[in-house]
């Protein structure tokens, strides 16, 4: 662990409409419609900015989940709620997915440049190619394109929308002939403040590394391991520079799902309460599409089927996200568990994203090792309930994090490209 790292932590908040599990409607403060609530998202919004955090994230898949894994299955537009919480908060970054496969440039551009004018420069968009079948059924797809594709197709789609907002700037028509679009004219909106919208990227893949490498400020990564996340940092870093960017500019920001107690008994405790509310094949459901195998097929005293761990690491497989897949092939190769070790043990470590349920301290002690190892230049924290996860963030891990100089007091930067620079030495 390097203590001689200067800089700070970036930290942003996956907010997993109401927790990472299924019975997170059930806690005290919460129930199934609370997503519904306009309340709810300003609530959201005005607690991460207390805290001072870099950003407030969601995911998006254009489509209803599927609730035997899925625990929020139902889920609003993101940049129509961001749209909503921006007029609520000043400086918080606002970072939402869209999906290159299931969307047009045109339209994405003008979009997320009307939010990032709307919040003042605080907009992010989470680039995504969407895998679930179920999306592409919604846009009469017959099927989702195979990951090549989807890729070739994501990285014509960056260019081309970066050019629109760049047109904005320059106020030059924008003439494009490529193998998914044909484009001419330019933006009805103006640069931002912070230029444009800042870009982040999910799926790790080569193909996702390449593209972050070349094009993201950020990345939201999958990672259980932290071998597993110091080689994705790595690669990320070496795309910028090949790309002839500084490697500092692309920031990585795996996941973390936290349940947090005044003690790791009462973390736990919390934990084992939320995953027993909710349906006792859900960790099941969860890794057998995150892995693109029905586990629930298998004895869950054994260890997992070579062919299934080979299959991981396919490209070639088509379930899945690589991303996820190679973060969990990691961690079951580094503890060899049984199928029923393996889903016990990642109630407490993550299973595809990187868990941690013990108390405040405990957790900032795991931010500072990864961060001081080069594994990672934040986290997108994922509380198991919200709000009343975020509110221990924000009232006992930032102050925590301050103390240790690893996080701002307050805001350097009022955009969220500023506030992901400030975070460089
Ligand atoms: C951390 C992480 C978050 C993701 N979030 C989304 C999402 O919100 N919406 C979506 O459609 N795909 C999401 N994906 C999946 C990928 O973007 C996409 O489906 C891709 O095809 C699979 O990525 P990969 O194979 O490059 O890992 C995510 C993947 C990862 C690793």
């Amino acid at each position: 662990m390097s203590t001689s790292r200067t800089g700070r932590v970036i930290l942003g908040v996956n907010v997993l409409v109401l927790g990472y599990l299924p019975a997170a409607w059930q806690s005290r403060r919460l129930h199934p419609e609370s997503f519904i609530d306009p309340a709810y998202w300003h609530r959201i919004g005005r607690l991460a900015e207390r805290a001072t955090l870099d950003a407030v994230f969601l995911a998006d898949a254009p489509a209803l989940g599927d609730p035997t894994y899925d625990a929020n299955a139902g889920r609003f537009d993101p940049t129509v709620v961001w749209s909503h919480v921006a007029a609520a908060t000043e400086r918080v970054g606002l970072i939402a997915t869209a999906s290159t496969t299931l969307n047009d440039p045109f339209e994405l551009a003008q979009r997320f440049l009307s939010l990032d004018h709307l919040s003042g420069g605080r907009a992010g968009w989470n680039i995504v190619t969407t895998r679930h079948g179920t999306a592409a059924a919604n846009f009469g797809l017959p099927e989702i394109p195979e990951r090549e594709n989807r890729y070739a197709r994501a990285a014509e789609f960056v260019d081309l929308v970066l050019a629109l907002w760049d047109s904005a700037r320059t106020g030059e028509e924008v003439h494009h002939r490529g193998e998914f679009f044909e484009f001419d004219g330019r933006l009805r909106v103006p640069p931002s403040r912070q230029g444009r919208p800042a870009l982040l990227q999910a799926g790790g893949s080569a193909q996702g590394r390449a593209l972050a490498g070349r094009r993201a400020d950020a990345v939201f990564a999958a990672e259980l391991t932290k071998e597993g996340a110091i080689r994705h940092y790595n690669e990320v870093k070496r795309h910028a520079v090949e790309a002839g960017r500084n490697p500092d500019s692309v920031k990585i920001l795996p996941g973390l799902l936290v349940s947090l107690g005044s003690t790791e008994e009462e973390a736990r405790r919390r934990s084992d309460e939320l995953h027993d509310l909710g349906p006792a094949s859900y960790s099941v459901q969860w890794l057998s599409q995150a892995i693109g195998y029905d586990v629930s097929k298998l004895d869950l005293d054994d260890k997992f089927p070579e062919e299934v761990l080979a299959a991981m690491l396919d490209p070639r497989h088509p379930g899945g996200s690589i991303g996820f897949r190679q973060s969990i092939h990691e961690r079951i190769r580094k503890t060899n568990p049984t199928i029923r070790e393996y889903l016990r043990e990642t109630r407490y470590t993550g299973s595809g994203h990187g868990g941690f349920v013990g108390t405040p301290e405990q957790l900032v002690d795991h931010i500072e090792d990864w961060w001081r190892s080069g594994a990672v230049d934040g986290f997108n924290l994922q509380p198991d309930l919200l709000d009343d996860g975020l509110e221990v963030i924000a009232d006992e891990v930032v102050p925590l994090l301050r103390k240790r100089g690893l996080f701002r007091h307050e805001y350097e930067t009022d955009t969220l490209r500023g506030h992901l620079r400030a975070a460089s030495a």
